[in-house]
């Protein structure tokens, strides 16, 4: 493609040593040549490249390797085997404020890191005001960071970070650590950042985060790299995970991963039943319902594929079950194009019910609604469980299919809508009076 690599990995793997007790440590030291430590292998071959400019979201469970991975790209960790480039400038804010003396204060500790980081003290100098000014912790700048709370610190760490012209910013977890002012103006730098050009590397558990701010996401799974893909395509692939495990149902979980014709899907997992490539083949069916259609009806009852921005809709949904349920709910998400989630609800939430449904039972819902979404193409993620019981739970998922339908929302020309996704529709009053 004859883009620049910012980041190469070729084989990478690491090997940690596990003591079963802390004196296998010790025995080790005091009779050399004697192993007592149990090998981890927590990452094994993993191949990636990341070209300059790009941003890649790192998802995965604890323990999957995300840290272990960026420890080696930021140079912290060697690998056991295998070969890392890296072409560029590296800030990583990997653990919290890692690179901090907790006797200096947090000006001390700006220089400090600014000086670790390749700044001249002239350059450190000229930046410090735009730091402070960014991390906007007041007087605490003077006081040693080992007073700080982990906000502040994170405030502090993440406004150098940023603020040193890095080629590559690396950061893990670190946004979800702060309030929500100050996560906004993380998310503005970082985009600032992007669009200057900057490789960006993101571990988040924040799936909207992730959509947000990467082009491109990758899901580790014990040491290894499954899927690397559109954020969305590996957000699914990973929720859906999430979701089998929690209900211990195989074959609950669907996805049909969209064909974008701009982008190369790379799937690692070619073998797994939750993947496929082809729309067609997907057949959104679990042994104990099945997902006959799903269609889209205006405001004359016919059917459509796309609808006026601001128009009535319904949204019907056809299930056969093969089992009898006691209290099965059905639910919908419409999801803008990146895979973010703009409405989501359910008959549970609803407050209604199906009822008791038995084997052959055909059961048609419809959920009608005023579409108030921008134009723009939406898809449709279904799901049907079984016995809700708390806010958002359900004992069981007996299916639950992404980007099942897709629906094109057409411009309203009469809408107020100046920018935005939804249109509120506000009424307006002026009031107008002498102030005194
Ligand atoms: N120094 C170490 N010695 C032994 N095992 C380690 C060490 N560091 C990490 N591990 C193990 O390696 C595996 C991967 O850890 P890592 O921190 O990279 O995962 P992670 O995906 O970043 O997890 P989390 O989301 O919890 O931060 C884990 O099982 C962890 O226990």
């Amino acid at each position: 493609m004859g883009e620049e690599i910012a980041i190469s990995l070729k084989n990478v793997s690491k090997c940690y040593k596990r003591y079963t007790r802390p004196v296998d440590r010790l025995k080790e030291i005091l009779l050399p040549g004697k192993s007592m430590a149990q090998e981890f292998w927590a990452l094994r071959h993993i191949n990636l490249e990341i070209s300059k400019g790009e941003t890649l979201g790192i998802i995965g469970q604890n323990g999957s390797g995300k840290s272990t991975m960026l420890q080696i790209i930021a140079r912290t960790l060697t690998p056991t085997t295998g070969d890392v480039q890296v072409d560029g400038r590296i800030s990583a804010l990997l653990e919290l404020g890692s690179g901090f003396n907790p006797e200096f204060t947090g000006r001390q500790n700006v220089f400090f890191n600014g000086r670790l980081l390749g700044l001249s003290q002239k350059e450190i100098e000229e930046k410090f005001d735009e730091i402070a000014g960014f991390a906007d912790i007041g007087d605490f700048i003077e006081q040693p960071v080992k007073t700080y709370s982990s906000g502040m610190f994170v405030r502090l760490a993440f406004a150098v970070g940023v603020s040193v012209n890095p080629d590559i910013l690396i950061v893990d977890e670190a946004l979800a650590v702060g309030d929500i002012y100050f996560q906004q103006k993380c998310f503005e730098r970082i985009r600032e950042l992007r669009d200057l050009g900057i490789t960006f590397l993101f571990v988040s558990h924040d799936p909207t985060a992730v959509y947000k701010l990467c082009h491109r996401a990758v899901l580790m799974e014990a040491g290894q790299l499954v899927l690397d893909a559109k954020p969305r395509q590996v957000i699914d692939l990973y929720q859906a995970k999430l979701l089998k495990k929690l209900d211990l149902q195989p074959d609950a979980v669907k996805i049909k991963i969209l064909d974008d014709s701009d982008s190369e899907t790379i799937l690692h997992e070619k073998d797994s039943p939750l993947v496929k490539t082809d729309l067609e083949e997907v057949v959104i069916s679990s042994p104990e319902v099945n997902i006959k259609f799903i269609k889209f009806l205006d405001e004359s009852e016919q059917e459509i594929e796309a609808i006026i921005s601001d128009n009535e809709l319904q949204l019907c949904i056809g299930l056969l079950f093969f089992k009898s349920f006691e209290d099965p709910h059905i639910g919908f998400k419409i999801r803008e194009r990146t895979g973010e989630v703009v409405f989501e609800t359910n008959t549970f939430c609803m407050g209604q019910k199906l009822g008791q449904v038995e084997p052959d039972n055909f059961v048609e819902i419809r959920f009608k609604f005023h579409l108030p979404l921008s134009e723009g193409e939406y898809t449709i993620t279904v799901g049907v469980a079984d016995s809700g019981f708390a806010q958002s739970s359900f004992k069981k998922t007996l299916v639950y299919a992404h980007n099942v339908a897709s629906l094109k929302v057409l411009k309203n020309k009469e809408a107020i809508l100046w920018s935005g996704i939804i249109n509120l529709s506000p009424s307006l009053s002026i009031l107008k009076h002498t102030y005194v």
